[in-house]
């Protein structure tokens, strides 16, 4: 199973209560598919997963499960493998072991125990776990019958040369989406791809057909949106835009996050105006 094109990974809107706000994310949901995205994620760490009870989990994975199998679109969860099993997921979101550093052999040693009944895709963020990997680890990894896919996110860009068929590299870094993209990545895992979820999809559509003039004309413009966006900590800015554009009842994140700034609000949210008038798009 290859997963192609812009995976959205949910934020979590909270009503002015601080409660999960499901019909928003039932329609935030709808609208990405709407404007583009091939998939969802649910329960990434855009979706603050740590700051939600079992339950709260629980329900988000349902609405992002009923909106899946309403549009026939592929949905990865992360967070709870437990979550990962039923029909409409496509992959279970799978951290490299964060913390322990338990070195590549044990990476690899972990995912081999771990693959079976749900599809993997391990998202490795060296940045968040400690955990570094090389290529010839991340080829061995690759070839674990079960792993499907893998969210890069190492901060840069690495050629890892062939990879099996049928093993998906998906980005996962916003600001580097498309040169991932020009060398080989068959899509992303964007949290900034809630706006402007139509030009992320063009840029995934222009660089699969080879359309390097288009795909050149998107990248740039929408790095520097996906640098605004996370110029503070993943998801504040991105809230604090989708409540300035009326597309979420309020800002609000849960500790440890603290929302964002107003600067960091409105610096994105002007690239944001831009792009979308520059570009004919609602949102
Ligand atoms: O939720 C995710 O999955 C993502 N997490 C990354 C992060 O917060 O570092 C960013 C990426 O856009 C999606």
């Amino acid at each position: 199973m290859e997963l192609h094109g812009i995976f959205v990974p949910l934020i979590t809107p909270f009503g002015p209560d601080r409660e999960v706000d499901l019909a928003t994310l039932e329609r935030l949901a709808h609208e990405v598919l709407d404007d583009g995205a091939a998939g969802l994620v649910a329960l990434g760490t855009t979706g603050e997963p740590g700051s939600l009870t079992a339950d709260e989990q629980e329900a988000v994975v349902e609405v992002a499960a009923r909106v899946a199998r309403e549009r026939d679109a592929p949905l990865i969860v992360g967070a709870r493998a437990d979550l990962a099993r039923r029909p409409e997921v496509t992959a279970a979101l799978s951290l490299v072991p964060p913390f322990v550093r338990p070195g590549e052999a044990g990476v690899v040693a972990h995912f081999e125990a771990l693959a079976g009944e749900v599809p993997l895709v391990i998202y490795h963020v060296p940045y968040r776990t400690g955990q570094e990997l090389s290529v010839a680890a991340i080829r061995r990894l690759a070839a674990i019958p079960g792993v499907i896919g893998m969210k890069y996110a190492t901060g840069t860009v690495d050629v890892l040369g062939d990879l099996p068929a049928g093993f998906s590299l998906l980005g996962g870094d916003d600001p580097v989406i498309s040169p991932m993209l020009a060398i080989g990545a068959h899509g992303g895992i964007l949290a900034s791809a809630h706006v402007a979820t139509r030009s992320f999809a063009d840029l995934a559509a222009a660089w699969r057909d080879g359309d390097v003039a288009r795909a050149r004309t998107l990248g740039g413009p929408l790095a520097d949106l996906s640098r605004a966006l996370f110029a503070e900590p993943n998801p504040t800015v991105i809230k604090g835009v989708l409540h300035a554009r009326g597309r979420i009842p309020t800002a609000a994140v849960r500790l440890p996050l603290l929302p964002a700034t107003r600067e960091s609000v409105a610096e994105a949210g002007r690239l944001i105006g831009h792009h979308l008038q520059e570009s004919g798009q609602r949102r």
